[in-house]
């Protein structure tokens, strides 16, 4: 088993017993196997999170008292090590980072912030990229959405990773050692259109394997443009990490874009929540999402803690 899957008990995913409206239909990831729903070992950990029905009902009108403070509590992420008391949502709101559903666990602490951060290598395979174990995070998403534009503002540093306005500037896998404790990963983009066929399929076959096959990798960050409407290719991708067990943290890119006319007539905020609808027909809990942007640096500090306390537990187990 690899390390990293301990840190999964709340990326579940759940076969849908919605009904399709025609919207998500269009955007319906393929439907997952029955196997893949709650299994003994994440059992073991869902004291960490209110507990969750899944039965029709929950359909039926308006939450209220304690349904609604477990449906809202249902929809945050509770790191490993921390508890959730239903009965003080006030408590648990105030651990909340802004602008994500991450609440602030016993992992977080004094080591969120960036004090160097240096190129380390481009591999063209997954077995060269560094052994020394560091934990890692890997960051990936359709070509353009602006990977490499976030780790320069995770790093504060301009130029540290290449950014282009023309999609399918990042090739191979890159690491940068932050702190010189830990890893950022650069990723090629997938969904770049005008790529040829061949050379687009090998890149995805080669990050997959390597989010397969990496023990040091801590988690995945998915980064969607919440500039647009939702995308089936990311929704897929998304379904395809849960089925594959990789844990993940949804990262909505370019939350700075807000010229309604220029976007299909929706805001950030709109394109986030609707994302967040169609994900959640699909995973048992709601994996983490955080909002973000590389122009103003919404959410740096925010995803710095997150990621200190995944890093945290990671160590510990
Ligand atoms: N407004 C805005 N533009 C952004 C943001 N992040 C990235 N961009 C722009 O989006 C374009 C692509 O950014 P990159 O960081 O190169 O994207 P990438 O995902 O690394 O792209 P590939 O390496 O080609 O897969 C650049 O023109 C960036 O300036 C953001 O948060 N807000
Ligand atoms: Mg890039």
């Amino acid at each position: 088993m690899l390390l990293h899957h301990r840190l999964l008990p709340r990326l579940v995913f759940l076969p849908s017993t919605h009904t399709s409206t025609s919207a998500s239909t269009l955007l319906r990831p393929p439907r997952l196997p029955r196997h893949l729903s709650l299994s003994p070992r994440f059992c073991a950990l869902s004291h960490l999170a209110a507990p969750q029905t899944v039965d029709e009902s929950d359909n039926e009108g308006p939450p209220h008292g304690d349904v609604q403070v477990k449906l809202a509590l249902d929809r945050l992420f509770v790191p490993p090590g921390a508890t959730v008391d239903a009965g003080d949502q006030e408590a648990v709101s105030a651990r909340v980072l802004k602008g994500s559903n991450i609440v602030l666990g016993p992992y977080a602490r004094g080591d969120a912030q960036v004090v160097n951060a240096d190129f380390v290598k481009s591999s063209v395979r997954p077995d060269d990229c560094p052994r020394d174990g560091l934990p890692e995070f890997a960051l990936v998403g359709r070509s353009n959405v602006g990977k490499s534009s976030l780790l320069n503002s995770i790093v504060r540093r301009k130029r540290l990773a290449l950014t282009s306005k023309k999609p399918g500037k990042t090739q191979c896998i890159n690491h940068f050692k932050v702190n010189d404790s830990w890893y950022l990963v650069d990723l090629p983009g997938y969904g770049y259109a005008s790529a040829p066929q061949e050379a687009r399929t090998n890149w995805d076959e080669f990050t997959r394997n390597y989010f397969l096959s990496r023990e040091s990798l801590v988690s995945v960050f998915l980064l969607i443009d919440a500039s647009i409407p939702a995308k089936k290719i990311d929704l897929d991708y998304a379904s395809w990490l849960g089925q594959n067990k990789v844990p993940m943290t949804l990262v909505f890119t370019k939350c700075d874009k807000r010229k309604k006319k220029k976007n299909g007539g929706r805001r950030p905020e709109e394109n986030v929540e609707t994302f967040q609808g169609l994900i959640r027909e699909y995973f048992e809990a709601a994996p983490p999402w955080i909002m973000t942007s590389s122009v103003t640096n919404q959410g740096r500090d925010e995803i710095l803690l997150h990621m200190s306390q995944l890093r945290n537990y990671w160590l510990k187990h």
